[in-house]
This record gives C-alpha cells, structure tokens and sequence, in this order.
C-alpha cells in the first residue's frame, strides 16, 4: 500500500497556482493575493484630529485650569473631510471634529468635553501636551510600505487595508473551478422518492460544499449511473470549463466501478490503495488534455476525509497558497477505540474544551457513538476534527494523547 505522504505528493504534483487575474476588492474575498500591495501615500495621509474638540497650540493652554479656562478665539469649524486650511496662531484656535485635517499652527487636540464648546469664543479648562489627540501622517504606513504581501489570503481585514491604500482591484490567482461527480445506479437526488435500494447521493452535496468551502468554485454535475459512456460523456460536457475533477465511488474492486473501468485507461491515471481508514482506494491523474482528477471512494465519511487529506492541500495550492494545512490540536481521548492497525486511521471526532483542564485542554470523542464505520454519513454531521492514529497503534485508550486536524 502506499503512504498517505506519497500519495499526497503525487497529487500536490498535479497542481500549481493558477494564473493572475484582476478582481474587484468588493469580490476579493477569499482570493490570495498574485502581487504584492505596497502603500503608494503615507497611511495617514495627512496630520489629523482624534478627537472631536477645538485645534490649538499647547502652549496657549499650558496654564488652563478648572478655576482658569484660557479663553481663545474661534477662527474655523473643521469637519472631517474640510479642505480649509486656517492658520491657528496664538490666542486662537479652530473646531475640529475626528479625522479632520489639523490646521497650520496647530500642534494638541483638545477634546469638547474639555471646553464650554463656544463656536465664537471658546473657553478651555485644561492643559494639553504638544501632540495630544493628534494622529501622525505615515505612523501606520510610509509610502513604499509592503501592505499585503503576494500570497496573502484576503480576509475583510485586508481588504480594508487594501482599499485604504486606494486600491480598487488587486492582482489574484484565480480560483479552481472543479467539477464534482458522484457516481452509482442507487443514488437519487435528495428529496425525490426512493425505491428499495436507492439512496440519496450526499457525496455530490458533501464535495461541492468541501470544494466551496476551500475556496473553490464548485460546478456539481450530480449523479451519474454506473455505465461508462455516461460517465464518459459527463466527463467530456465538462472540459475544458473546469480545473480539476473530484469524483466519488466506483473505485474499489466491485463489478460496476465505472469510474475505475473507465479512467484506468488513461495513461495518466492510476488506482492505488493508500494506507489510511477510511479512504484505501483512491484513484488519482490527469485527463488526457492535462485536467487533474482526484477520484474518492464513495462511502461518505470515506470521501470526506480524502477531500480533506488530498483534494484541499491541492485546491488551496492552485488558490496560490503555500500553508496547505489544518490547525492541529492534541486532544486526550475520553472513550477509547480499537483503530484497525497496518493503515493510518483519521477518525471523526467531537473536541471540547476539558472543564478542568486549563487554557487549551481539549477533550475528544467520536463523533458516531461506538462506530468508525466510513458508511455512517448522519454522524458526520457532528464532526469537529479528525484524530490521527499511527499504524502500529492496537488499541486507543481513555486519556490517551491523540493528534486531530481542525477540519
Ligand atoms: N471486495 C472489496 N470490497 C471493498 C473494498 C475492498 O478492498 N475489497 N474496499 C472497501 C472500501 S475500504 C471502500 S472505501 C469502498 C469504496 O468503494 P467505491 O469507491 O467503489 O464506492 P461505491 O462502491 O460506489 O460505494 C461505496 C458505498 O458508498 C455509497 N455511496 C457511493 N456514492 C454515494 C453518494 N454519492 N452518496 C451517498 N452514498 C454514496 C454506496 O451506496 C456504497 O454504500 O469499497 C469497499 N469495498
Ligand atoms: O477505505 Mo474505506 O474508505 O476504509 O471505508
């Protein structure tokens, strides 16, 4: 069998960033940055209040006091936003509101709070210290600052700081479009009525999630029936539309793995058994025009965890990431399992925080009660992570210390 490393390798090789487009910052969420952001101004652009208050000069109102306001003339109102430039010399002063632009000859802000707020004369009762409620030009960014740097995931924090450098598109790797096909003759749209044997197909559901969730664009083909000129021909509709093909089922050693039948053909495919419960079989390769195709196993949990450990390293790598992994917690297990030995096993557990246990203790359960069957698709529903439990490990026990990815 083969490791789940080698196997990672080998899909991580069928990928690579896709190109630079252009998008606009309001669909730039999730994107990853192709190009580097740097600050073209100095961030802020301009000296400015902090404060809503009256611009002086701090000397004026070193000796203002409760029992002693200083009196000063009011030669501007300043709104945020004011292009006037009145020059506050002394004995005068200026009202100004947050983010104005601080007069000429101004050096404190003080606030109204700490005024009487005359608009003809104002009357001040405290000292302020020279720089007071004053935000510096360039104290957050100089220009030339690396802003954002060329693979960056943009999050809503930087994409307001991308647009407060004035940027209106940012340069991107496109995102994968990949097409996902379930396959077998039992499964029927969810929702339609079901005869003996048939099922809903989830798998198409779970995987065209799992695709937009990883930052993918997701096209969902559905089911397609267990014949290979079906298959075949939902294939050939898709190209060349899509960057990558996920499909689930039809790949382990039953009579009508279509998926198998028909792609074992292609010379750029292989079908292997990779040493991890669940998800043994996998099928993995490249059409012939060069479009990579991860073929999953069809029990659900089983095609779950094949996405996380092999299709999502390599979308986030064609989204133009580099950190292709998930946050990893160590949980101590509190009901033992036996895992099946001779295969890495990834078990879906529940973590929760160790009442008990300190800052970042965490407790793990399975997330089906008394199963690790790849079949039991209801209790996925519960899943917070996987636990990853080593080859050579019998048996499982409470208070054991497991590994688990944060899916
Ligand atoms: N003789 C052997 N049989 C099996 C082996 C083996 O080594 N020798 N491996 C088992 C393992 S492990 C797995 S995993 C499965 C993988 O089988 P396939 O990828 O061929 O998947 P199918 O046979 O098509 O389906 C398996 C199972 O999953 C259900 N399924 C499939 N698609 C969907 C869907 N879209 N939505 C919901 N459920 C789905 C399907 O009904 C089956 O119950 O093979 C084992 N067998
Ligand atoms: O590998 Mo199967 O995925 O064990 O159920």
């Amino acid at each position: 069998m083969r490791t789940i490393e080698d196997h990672l390798t080998a899909a991580l090789a069928l990928v690579e960033h896709l190109p630079a487009v252009d998008v606009d910052l309001e669909d730039a969420l999730g994107s990853v940055l192709a190009r580097d952001v740097t600050s073209p101004t100095e961030l802020p652009r301009f000296d400015n209040s902090a404060m809503d208050g009256y611009a002086v000069r701090a000397d004026d109102v070193a000796d203002a006091a409760e029992d002693s306001p200083v009196v000063l003339q009011v030669l501007a109102d300043l709104p945020a936003g004011s292009a006037a430039e009145p020059h506050v010399g002394t004995g005068t002063a200026a009202r100004i509101m947050t983010g104005a632009a601080l007069p000429p000859g101004a050096d404190a802000v003080v606030p109204v709070e700490r005024t009487d707020g005359g608009l003809v004369v104002v009357q001040v009762a405290h000292a302020v210290a020279r720089g007071a409620h004053v935000r510096r030009a360039g104290e957050d960014a100089r220009p030339g600052d690396l802003v954002l740097a060329a693979g960056t995931e943009l999050g809503p924090a930087q994409v307001a700081a991308a647009a407060a450098v004035g940027t209106r598109s940012l340069r991107v790797h496109a995102r994968p479009r990949v097409a996902v096909l379930s396959t077998g003759d039992e499964l029927v749209p969810p929702g339609q009525p079901l005869r003996r044997g048939q099922i809903p197909d989830s798998n198409s559901y779970l995987l065209a999630a799992a695709v937009r969730a990883a930052g993918g664009i997701p096209v969902r083909v559905g089911a397609v029936p267990d014949d290979a000129v079906a298959f075949r021909g939902a294939l050939d509709r898709l190209r060349p539309d899509v960057d990558a093909v996920v499909t689930s089922g039809g790949v382990s050693m039953g009579a009508y793995d279509v998926v198998k039948e028909v792609l074992a053909d292609e010379p750029g495919m292989e079908f292997v058994e990779v040493a991890m419960q669940p998800g043994k079989p996998q099928g993995l390769g490249t059409l012939g025009d060069g479009t990579p195709v991860f073929a999953l196993p069809g029990n659900p949990v089983s095609a779950f965890v094949s996405f996380e450990v092999f299709v999502r390293p390599a979308l986030l790598r064609m989204r133009g990431l580099t950190a292709l992994g998930r946050p990893e917690v160590a949980g101590v297990v509190a009901d033992g399992w036996r895992p099946p030995g001779g295969r890495v096993q990834y078990m879906p557990v529940v973590v929760e925080r160790d009442p008990q246990g300190g800052v970042a203790a965490w407790r793990v359960r399975r997330a089906a009660r008394g199963g690790s069957g790849s079949h039991l698709v209801a209790s996925l529903a519960a899943v917070h992570g996987l636990a990853v439990v080593g080859l050579d490990v019998d048996e499982v026990r409470p208070g054991d210390v497991v590994r688990v990815l944060l899916v």
